[in-house]
Protein backbone atom coordinates (compact mmCIF):
# COMPACT_ATOMS: atom_id res chain seq x y z
CA UNK A 1 0.00 0.00 0.00
CA UNK A 2 1.30 3.71 -0.55
CA UNK A 3 1.97 5.71 2.41
CA UNK A 4 -0.02 8.00 3.53
CA UNK A 5 1.07 11.85 2.30
CA UNK A 6 1.39 14.57 5.04
CA UNK A 7 2.04 18.06 5.09
CA UNK A 8 4.03 20.07 7.78
CA UNK A 9 3.02 23.57 8.44
CA UNK A 10 6.00 24.69 10.78
CA UNK A 11 9.52 23.72 10.88
CA UNK A 12 11.23 24.50 14.36
CA UNK A 13 11.56 22.55 17.08
CA UNK A 14 8.59 19.97 17.21
CA UNK A 15 8.65 20.21 13.20
CA UNK A 16 12.05 18.74 12.91
CA UNK A 17 12.11 16.33 15.33
CA UNK A 18 9.11 15.00 13.38
CA UNK A 19 10.71 14.96 10.72
CA UNK A 20 13.73 13.19 12.62
CA UNK A 21 11.42 10.78 14.64
CA UNK A 22 9.22 9.45 11.15
CA UNK A 23 12.28 8.99 9.22
CA UNK A 24 13.97 6.76 12.35
CA UNK A 25 11.34 4.60 13.30
CA UNK A 26 9.80 4.33 10.00
CA UNK A 27 9.77 0.70 9.73
CA UNK A 28 8.10 0.36 12.80
CA UNK A 29 5.33 3.16 12.45
CA UNK A 30 4.18 1.39 9.23
CA UNK A 31 3.93 -1.58 10.77
CA UNK A 32 2.22 -0.21 13.77
CA UNK A 33 0.01 2.10 11.31
CA UNK A 34 -0.74 -0.35 8.48
CA UNK A 35 0.95 1.81 5.73
CA UNK A 36 3.70 3.97 5.81
CA UNK A 37 3.82 7.79 6.91
CA UNK A 38 5.53 10.31 4.49
CA UNK A 39 6.06 13.83 4.68
CA UNK A 40 5.79 15.59 1.45
CA UNK A 41 5.26 18.89 1.30
CA UNK A 42 6.17 21.57 4.56
CA UNK A 43 5.90 25.30 4.76
CA UNK A 44 8.51 26.81 6.30
CA UNK A 45 9.02 31.12 6.65
CA UNK A 46 12.78 31.30 5.96
CA UNK A 47 13.40 28.09 3.44
CA UNK A 48 17.34 29.20 3.20
CA UNK A 49 17.84 28.33 7.40
CA UNK A 50 19.74 25.44 8.13
CA UNK A 51 17.47 23.12 10.12
CA UNK A 52 17.42 20.33 12.73
CA UNK A 53 16.51 17.79 9.83
CA UNK A 54 16.45 16.61 6.06
CA UNK A 55 14.18 17.71 4.04
CA UNK A 56 14.96 15.82 0.97
CA UNK A 57 12.37 14.63 -1.26
CA UNK A 58 9.94 17.07 0.44
CA UNK A 59 8.80 20.04 -1.71
CA UNK A 60 9.42 23.52 0.75
CA UNK A 61 7.15 26.78 0.66
CA UNK A 62 6.89 29.73 2.30
CA UNK A 63 3.46 29.67 1.87
CA UNK A 64 1.58 27.33 4.39
CA UNK A 65 -1.52 27.57 2.74
CA UNK A 66 0.08 25.66 -0.32
CA UNK A 67 0.39 22.95 1.99
CA UNK A 68 -3.06 22.93 3.08
CA UNK A 69 -4.53 23.41 -0.61
CA UNK A 70 -2.16 20.79 -1.96
CA UNK A 71 -4.77 17.92 -3.09
CA UNK A 72 -1.71 15.32 -2.43
CA UNK A 73 -1.77 15.85 1.38
CA UNK A 74 -4.67 14.10 3.13
CA UNK A 75 -2.93 15.07 6.43
CA UNK A 76 -1.85 18.19 7.90
CA UNK A 77 0.34 18.61 10.38
CA UNK A 78 0.22 22.30 12.13
CA UNK A 79 3.55 22.66 14.70
CA UNK A 80 3.62 26.53 13.44
CA UNK A 81 2.03 27.45 16.68
CA UNK A 82 0.23 30.76 17.73
CA UNK A 83 -3.17 31.74 17.42
CA UNK A 84 -3.43 33.18 13.65
CA UNK A 85 -2.96 32.33 11.26
CA UNK A 86 -2.55 28.75 12.52
CA UNK A 87 -6.70 28.83 12.96
CA UNK A 88 -7.21 29.68 9.50
CA UNK A 89 -4.99 26.99 7.97
CA UNK A 90 -6.91 24.35 10.27
CA UNK A 91 -10.01 25.16 9.52
CA UNK A 92 -9.18 25.21 5.67
CA UNK A 93 -7.30 21.82 6.04
CA UNK A 94 -10.92 20.85 7.31
CA UNK A 95 -12.92 22.00 5.15
CA UNK A 96 -10.88 20.62 2.22
CA UNK A 97 -11.57 16.89 3.84
CA UNK A 98 -7.51 16.54 5.73
CA UNK A 99 -7.23 15.23 8.84
CA UNK A 100 -5.78 17.75 11.40
CA UNK A 101 -2.37 16.64 13.74
CA UNK A 102 -1.73 19.71 16.13
CA UNK A 103 0.84 20.50 19.11
CA UNK A 104 -0.79 23.60 19.39
CA UNK A 105 -2.26 23.98 22.71
CA UNK A 106 -3.11 28.10 22.10
CA UNK A 107 -5.28 27.00 19.14
CA UNK A 108 -7.27 24.23 20.93
CA UNK A 109 -7.96 26.21 24.36
CA UNK A 110 -9.20 28.72 22.40
CA UNK A 111 -10.39 28.14 19.33
CA UNK A 112 -11.13 24.48 19.76
CA UNK A 113 -14.67 24.28 20.18
CA UNK A 114 -15.09 25.90 16.47
CA UNK A 115 -12.53 23.74 15.23
CA UNK A 116 -13.81 20.89 16.38
CA UNK A 117 -17.42 21.95 14.90
CA UNK A 118 -15.41 21.97 11.34
CA UNK A 119 -13.78 18.50 11.74
CA UNK A 120 -17.62 17.36 12.80
CA UNK A 121 -19.24 18.87 9.41
CA UNK A 122 -16.39 17.42 7.42
CA UNK A 123 -15.93 14.04 8.85
CA UNK A 124 -12.51 14.19 9.70
CA UNK A 125 -10.22 14.14 13.12
CA UNK A 126 -8.50 16.64 14.97
CA UNK A 127 -5.84 15.07 17.10
CA UNK A 128 -3.56 17.27 20.08
CA UNK A 129 -1.92 14.93 22.41
CA UNK A 130 1.30 16.79 21.93
CA UNK A 131 -0.57 19.76 23.13
CA UNK A 132 -0.68 18.84 26.92
CA UNK A 133 2.32 17.36 28.85
CA UNK A 134 4.26 17.04 25.18
CA UNK A 135 5.52 13.43 24.86
CA UNK A 136 3.33 11.84 28.21
CA UNK A 137 0.01 10.39 26.37
CA UNK A 138 -2.39 12.37 28.80
CA UNK A 139 -4.68 13.10 26.72
CA UNK A 140 -5.37 9.11 25.59
CA UNK A 141 -4.93 8.00 29.05
CA UNK A 142 -8.15 10.17 30.05
CA UNK A 143 -10.21 10.14 26.84
CA UNK A 144 -9.44 6.38 26.93
CA UNK A 145 -8.12 4.58 29.98
CA UNK A 146 -10.08 6.02 32.11
CA UNK A 147 -13.67 6.12 30.36
CA UNK A 148 -14.89 4.25 33.29
CA UNK A 149 -14.61 7.15 35.52
CA UNK A 150 -15.98 10.01 37.12
CA UNK A 151 -13.32 12.09 37.61
CA UNK A 152 -12.56 14.00 40.97
CA UNK A 153 -10.07 16.38 40.44
CA UNK A 154 -6.44 16.68 38.65
CA UNK A 155 -3.38 18.91 39.12
CA UNK A 156 0.03 18.57 37.13
CA UNK A 157 3.40 20.11 36.14
CA UNK A 158 2.41 21.17 32.75
CA UNK A 159 4.93 23.80 31.87
CA UNK A 160 8.57 22.19 31.17
CA UNK A 161 9.96 25.89 31.36
CA UNK A 162 8.36 27.19 34.43
CA UNK A 163 9.50 23.20 36.07
CA UNK A 164 12.91 23.92 35.06
CA UNK A 165 13.69 27.36 35.91
CA UNK A 166 12.09 26.03 39.48
CA UNK A 167 14.10 23.20 39.80
CA UNK A 168 17.38 24.89 38.85
CA UNK A 169 16.46 28.08 41.79
CA UNK A 170 15.91 25.13 44.17
CA UNK A 171 19.24 22.68 43.30
CA UNK A 172 21.35 25.25 41.74
CA UNK A 173 20.28 28.44 43.31
CA UNK A 174 20.41 29.94 40.11
CA UNK A 175 18.85 33.62 38.67
CA UNK A 176 15.36 33.33 37.13
CA UNK A 177 16.98 35.20 33.69
CA UNK A 178 19.64 32.88 32.87
CA UNK A 179 17.49 29.92 33.20
CA UNK A 180 15.06 31.02 30.63
CA UNK A 181 17.74 31.75 28.73
CA UNK A 182 18.64 28.62 28.72
CA UNK A 183 14.91 26.88 28.49
CA UNK A 184 14.86 29.31 25.21
CA UNK A 185 18.24 27.99 24.04
CA UNK A 186 17.05 24.15 24.68
CA UNK A 187 14.09 24.55 22.56
CA UNK A 188 11.56 24.51 25.59
CA UNK A 189 10.24 27.65 25.66
CA UNK A 190 7.09 29.35 23.50
CA UNK A 191 7.86 31.71 20.82
CA UNK A 192 6.83 34.04 23.32
CA UNK A 193 7.66 33.04 26.69
CA UNK A 194 5.89 35.37 28.81
CA UNK A 195 3.51 32.43 28.40
CA UNK A 196 5.41 29.73 29.75
CA UNK A 197 6.77 32.41 32.91
CA UNK A 198 3.31 34.09 33.57
CA UNK A 199 1.42 30.40 33.23
CA UNK A 200 -0.76 31.49 29.95
CA UNK A 201 1.08 27.97 28.27
CA UNK A 202 0.32 25.44 31.66
CA UNK A 203 -3.90 28.06 31.53
CA UNK A 204 -4.15 26.59 27.30
CA UNK A 205 -2.86 22.87 28.97
CA UNK A 206 -5.49 22.70 31.57
CA UNK A 207 -8.60 24.26 29.45
CA UNK A 208 -7.92 21.01 27.42
CA UNK A 209 -7.54 18.87 30.27
CA UNK A 210 -10.51 19.90 32.12
CA UNK A 211 -12.84 19.36 29.05
CA UNK A 212 -12.04 15.86 28.60
CA UNK A 213 -11.79 15.08 32.03
CA UNK A 214 -15.13 16.45 33.04
CA UNK A 215 -16.87 16.80 29.39
CA UNK A 216 -17.06 20.45 30.02
CA UNK A 217 -16.44 22.73 26.78
CA UNK A 218 -13.42 24.47 26.42
CA UNK A 219 -13.12 27.73 28.51
CA UNK A 220 -10.17 29.39 28.72
CA UNK A 221 -11.00 32.73 29.53
CA UNK A 222 -12.61 31.35 32.86
CA UNK A 223 -9.07 29.66 34.09
CA UNK A 224 -7.45 31.57 37.31
CA UNK A 225 -3.78 32.19 35.92
CA UNK A 226 -0.76 33.12 38.02
CA UNK A 227 2.96 32.39 36.90
CA UNK A 228 6.18 32.24 38.52
CA UNK A 229 7.32 35.55 38.23
CA UNK A 230 6.72 36.85 41.41
CA UNK A 231 8.75 33.69 43.49
CA UNK A 232 12.23 34.42 44.43
CA UNK A 233 14.76 31.71 45.66
CA UNK A 234 14.36 32.95 49.35
CA UNK A 235 11.24 31.68 48.65
CA UNK A 236 12.22 28.31 47.48
CA UNK A 237 14.54 27.96 50.54
CA UNK A 238 11.93 29.27 52.97
CA UNK A 239 9.41 26.76 52.00
CA UNK A 240 12.10 23.62 51.37
CA UNK A 241 13.00 24.89 55.63
CA UNK A 242 9.00 24.08 56.66
CA UNK A 243 9.25 20.88 54.54
CA UNK A 244 7.75 21.88 51.20
CA UNK A 245 8.74 22.23 47.29
CA UNK A 246 6.93 24.87 45.55
CA UNK A 247 5.95 23.51 41.74
CA UNK A 248 4.25 25.49 39.30
CA UNK A 249 0.64 23.28 38.95
CA UNK A 250 -2.31 23.50 36.44
CA UNK A 251 -5.23 22.09 38.69
CA UNK A 252 -9.12 21.09 38.23
CA UNK A 253 -11.79 19.81 40.54
CA UNK A 254 -15.17 19.24 40.11
CA UNK A 255 -17.79 20.37 43.04
CA UNK A 256 -21.36 19.96 43.52
CA UNK A 257 -22.01 23.63 42.73
CA UNK A 258 -19.11 23.67 39.80
CA UNK A 259 -15.67 23.48 38.66
CA UNK A 260 -12.51 24.59 39.84
CA UNK A 261 -9.91 26.26 37.48
CA UNK A 262 -6.99 27.79 38.18
CA UNK A 263 -2.69 27.30 37.36
CA UNK A 264 -0.59 28.61 40.25
CA UNK A 265 3.38 28.26 41.74
CA UNK A 266 1.81 26.33 44.71
CA UNK A 267 3.68 24.29 47.82
CA UNK A 268 3.51 20.89 48.17
CA UNK A 269 4.94 18.32 50.56
CA UNK A 270 8.40 17.47 49.80
CA UNK A 271 7.15 13.95 50.17
CA UNK A 272 4.34 14.32 47.63
CA UNK A 273 5.48 12.39 44.52
CA UNK A 274 4.45 15.54 42.34
CA UNK A 275 7.81 16.90 44.60
CA UNK A 276 10.01 15.27 42.89
CA UNK A 277 9.40 16.33 39.21
CA UNK A 278 12.26 17.90 38.03
CA UNK A 279 14.02 20.27 35.35
CA UNK A 280 11.55 19.95 31.67
CA UNK A 281 9.84 16.35 33.31
CA UNK A 282 5.88 16.95 33.80
CA UNK A 283 3.66 14.77 35.62
CA UNK A 284 -0.02 14.86 35.86
CA UNK A 285 -2.09 13.00 38.71
CA UNK A 286 -5.68 12.02 38.54
CA UNK A 287 -8.31 11.28 41.02
CA UNK A 288 -10.90 9.27 39.44
CA UNK A 289 -13.51 7.43 41.49
CA UNK A 290 -13.29 4.11 40.61
CA UNK A 291 -9.25 3.78 40.07
CA UNK A 292 -8.49 6.09 42.47
CA UNK A 293 -5.11 8.34 41.76
CA UNK A 294 -2.90 7.65 38.98
CA UNK A 295 0.23 9.32 37.77
CA UNK A 296 1.63 10.05 34.32
CA UNK A 297 5.24 11.43 33.97
CA UNK A 298 7.17 12.01 31.59
CA UNK A 299 9.07 15.15 29.47
CA UNK A 300 6.43 17.63 28.41
CA UNK A 301 8.92 19.88 26.43
CA UNK A 302 11.53 19.30 23.60
CA UNK A 303 12.04 18.11 19.89
CA UNK A 304 11.90 14.51 20.12
CA UNK A 305 9.55 13.86 23.25
CA UNK A 306 6.82 15.77 21.26
CA UNK A 307 7.18 14.36 18.39
CA UNK A 308 6.85 11.16 20.05
CA UNK A 309 3.14 12.70 20.79
CA UNK A 310 2.40 14.29 17.35
CA UNK A 311 3.57 10.80 15.34
CA UNK A 312 1.31 8.63 17.84
CA UNK A 313 -1.55 11.02 16.72
CA UNK A 314 -0.33 10.38 13.10
CA UNK A 315 -0.46 6.79 13.84
CA UNK A 316 -4.14 6.52 15.09
CA UNK A 317 -5.47 9.22 12.63
CA UNK A 318 -4.27 6.81 9.67
CA UNK A 319 -5.23 3.79 11.95
CA UNK A 320 -9.19 5.28 11.79
CA UNK A 321 -9.03 6.57 8.09
CA UNK A 322 -11.70 3.77 7.40
CA UNK A 323 -13.64 4.34 10.56
CA UNK A 324 -17.24 5.60 10.29
CA UNK A 325 -16.66 9.19 11.99
CA UNK A 326 -19.25 8.83 14.72
CA UNK A 327 -17.46 5.77 15.97
CA UNK A 328 -14.41 7.80 15.97
CA UNK A 329 -13.17 8.64 19.79
CA UNK A 330 -15.32 11.90 20.64
CA UNK A 331 -12.49 15.56 20.47
CA UNK A 332 -13.10 16.04 24.16
CA UNK A 333 -13.96 12.57 25.71
CA UNK A 334 -17.38 13.08 25.91
CA UNK A 335 -19.99 13.44 23.07
CA UNK A 336 -20.38 16.20 21.85
CA UNK A 337 -23.98 16.52 22.49
CA UNK A 338 -23.49 15.59 26.20
CA UNK A 339 -21.29 18.33 27.33
CA UNK A 340 -22.25 19.65 31.01
CA UNK A 341 -22.50 23.46 31.27
CA UNK A 342 -21.39 22.96 35.10
CA UNK A 343 -20.53 26.61 36.27
CA UNK A 344 -16.60 27.63 36.45
CA UNK A 345 -16.25 28.55 39.96
CA UNK A 346 -14.52 32.07 41.07
CA UNK A 347 -11.53 31.91 42.69
CA UNK A 348 -12.93 33.52 45.56
CA UNK A 349 -14.93 30.42 46.47
CA UNK A 350 -11.58 28.44 46.60
CA UNK A 351 -10.36 26.99 49.80
CA UNK A 352 -6.68 25.99 50.18
CA UNK A 353 -3.92 26.74 53.25
CA UNK A 354 -1.67 29.18 52.02
CA UNK A 355 2.53 30.50 52.75
CA UNK A 356 2.40 34.01 53.34
CA UNK A 357 5.80 36.11 53.26
CA UNK A 358 6.37 39.87 54.79
CA UNK A 359 8.93 42.04 55.26
CA UNK A 360 8.03 43.17 58.76
CA UNK A 361 9.95 45.95 61.06
CA UNK A 362 12.03 44.19 64.01
CA UNK A 363 10.19 45.63 66.77
CA UNK A 364 8.06 44.68 69.80
CA UNK A 365 4.20 43.52 69.10
CA UNK A 366 3.99 43.11 65.18
CA UNK A 367 3.68 39.59 65.32
CA UNK A 368 1.07 39.81 68.19
CA UNK A 369 -1.01 42.45 65.56
CA UNK A 370 -0.44 39.65 62.33
CA UNK A 371 -1.50 37.09 64.46
CA UNK A 372 -4.63 38.84 65.46
CA UNK A 373 -5.80 39.94 62.27
CA UNK A 374 -5.26 36.36 61.34
CA UNK A 375 -7.28 34.96 64.21
CA UNK A 376 -10.05 37.69 63.61
CA UNK A 377 -10.77 36.67 59.90
CA UNK A 378 -10.57 32.79 60.88
CA UNK A 379 -7.02 31.96 60.16
CA UNK A 380 -5.29 29.56 62.07
CA UNK A 381 -1.68 29.39 62.03
CA UNK A 382 0.27 26.22 61.15
CA UNK A 383 3.98 27.37 61.30
CA UNK A 384 5.77 30.46 61.70
CA UNK A 385 9.53 31.20 60.67
CA UNK A 386 11.17 34.55 61.64
CA UNK A 387 14.15 34.69 59.96
CA UNK A 388 17.15 37.16 61.22
CA UNK A 389 17.66 40.43 59.69
CA UNK A 390 20.10 40.89 56.88
CA UNK A 391 23.30 43.22 58.37
CA UNK A 392 21.83 46.96 58.46
CA UNK A 393 18.38 45.70 57.34
CA UNK A 394 15.69 47.65 59.14
CA UNK A 395 12.97 44.46 58.39
CA UNK A 396 12.82 40.85 59.19
CA UNK A 397 11.53 38.19 56.72
CA UNK A 398 8.50 36.42 58.45
CA UNK A 399 7.12 33.34 56.73
CA UNK A 400 3.82 31.94 57.61
CA UNK A 401 1.40 28.74 56.97
CA UNK A 402 -1.86 28.41 57.55
CA UNK A 403 -4.94 26.31 58.02
CA UNK A 404 -7.29 25.96 54.75
CA UNK A 405 -9.31 29.01 54.09
CA UNK A 406 -11.73 30.30 51.66
CA UNK A 407 -9.67 32.93 49.63
CA UNK A 408 -11.99 35.93 49.92
CA UNK A 409 -11.46 35.67 53.60
CA UNK A 410 -7.66 34.91 53.11
CA UNK A 411 -7.90 38.36 50.71
CA UNK A 412 -9.59 40.75 53.32
CA UNK A 413 -6.76 39.41 56.05
CA UNK A 414 -4.09 40.24 53.82
CA UNK A 415 -5.37 43.76 52.73
CA UNK A 416 -5.52 44.60 56.67
CA UNK A 417 -1.76 43.12 57.35
CA UNK A 418 -0.71 45.17 54.40
CA UNK A 419 -1.91 48.16 55.68
CA UNK A 420 0.27 48.18 59.27
CA UNK A 421 2.91 50.01 59.62
CA UNK A 422 4.99 47.75 60.67
CA UNK A 423 4.86 45.64 57.46
CA UNK A 424 6.74 46.76 53.96
CA UNK A 425 5.43 46.61 50.79
CA UNK A 426 3.11 43.70 49.30
CA UNK A 427 2.84 40.14 50.93
CA UNK A 428 4.05 37.10 49.01
CA UNK A 429 1.16 34.47 49.17
CA UNK A 430 1.62 30.88 47.76
CA UNK A 431 -1.33 28.12 48.14
CA UNK A 432 -0.84 25.12 49.45
CA UNK A 433 -1.66 21.73 48.81
CA UNK A 434 -1.89 18.39 50.02
CA UNK A 435 -3.20 16.79 46.86
CA UNK A 436 -4.50 13.71 48.52
N1 LIG B 1 8.88 23.14 21.80
C1 LIG B 1 8.23 22.26 22.57
O1 LIG B 1 8.82 21.57 23.39
C2 LIG B 1 6.76 22.09 22.40
C3 LIG B 1 6.03 22.85 21.54
N2 LIG B 1 4.68 22.65 21.41
C4 LIG B 1 3.92 23.42 20.45
O2 LIG B 1 4.35 23.06 19.14
C5 LIG B 1 4.22 24.17 18.26
C6 LIG B 1 5.57 24.45 17.61
O3 LIG B 1 6.50 24.75 18.63
P1 LIG B 1 8.06 24.85 18.32
O4 LIG B 1 8.45 23.86 17.30
O5 LIG B 1 8.72 24.85 19.64
O6 LIG B 1 8.14 26.34 17.74
P2 LIG B 1 9.26 26.94 16.80
O7 LIG B 1 9.18 28.42 16.97
O8 LIG B 1 10.57 26.28 17.03
O9 LIG B 1 8.75 26.53 15.37
C7 LIG B 1 7.67 27.11 14.71
C8 LIG B 1 8.05 27.25 13.26
O10 LIG B 1 6.91 27.64 12.52
C9 LIG B 1 7.32 28.63 11.59
N3 LIG B 1 6.20 29.51 11.28
C10 LIG B 1 5.50 30.28 12.12
N4 LIG B 1 4.56 30.97 11.45
C11 LIG B 1 4.69 30.62 10.14
C12 LIG B 1 4.02 31.00 8.95
N5 LIG B 1 3.04 31.88 8.96
N6 LIG B 1 4.42 30.43 7.79
C13 LIG B 1 5.41 29.53 7.76
N7 LIG B 1 6.09 29.12 8.87
C14 LIG B 1 5.73 29.69 10.02
C15 LIG B 1 8.42 29.42 12.32
O11 LIG B 1 9.25 30.10 11.42
C16 LIG B 1 9.13 28.32 13.06
O12 LIG B 1 10.20 27.78 12.32
C17 LIG B 1 3.69 25.33 19.11
O13 LIG B 1 2.28 25.35 19.01
C18 LIG B 1 4.10 24.93 20.52
O14 LIG B 1 3.27 25.48 21.51
C19 LIG B 1 4.02 21.68 22.12
C20 LIG B 1 4.69 20.90 22.99
C21 LIG B 1 6.11 21.06 23.24
N1 LIG C 1 6.71 25.81 26.32
C1 LIG C 1 6.09 24.57 26.68
C2 LIG C 1 6.35 23.56 25.61
C3 LIG C 1 5.48 22.39 25.75
O1 LIG C 1 4.29 22.45 25.74
C4 LIG C 1 6.66 24.08 28.01
O2 LIG C 1 7.68 24.60 28.44
O3 LIG C 1 6.04 23.20 28.61
NA1 LIG D 1 0.71 14.67 25.57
Amino acid sequence: MTAVKVGLLGLGTVGAGTINLLERNNDEIARRAGRGIEVVAAAARNLDRPRGCSTKGIRLTTDPFEVVNDPETEIIIELMGGYEPARELVIQALRNGKHVVTANKALIALHGNEIFGHARDNGVTVAFEAAVAGGIPIIKSIREGLAGNRIEWLAGIINGTANFILSEMYYEGRQFGDVLAEAQRLGYAEADPTFDVEGVDAAHKLTILASIAFGIPLQFDKVHVEGITHISREDVAYAEELGYRIKHLGICRQTDEGVELRVHPTLLPSRQLLSSVDGVMNAVMVMADAVGPTLYYGAGAGADATASAVVADLVDVVREFELDPVNRVPYLAFQSTALSDKPVLPVSNIVTAYYLRMEVADQPGVLADITRILGEAGISIEAILQKEPAPGAEHVPVILLTHPVRERQMDEAQERMEALEAVQGRITRIRQEQLQ
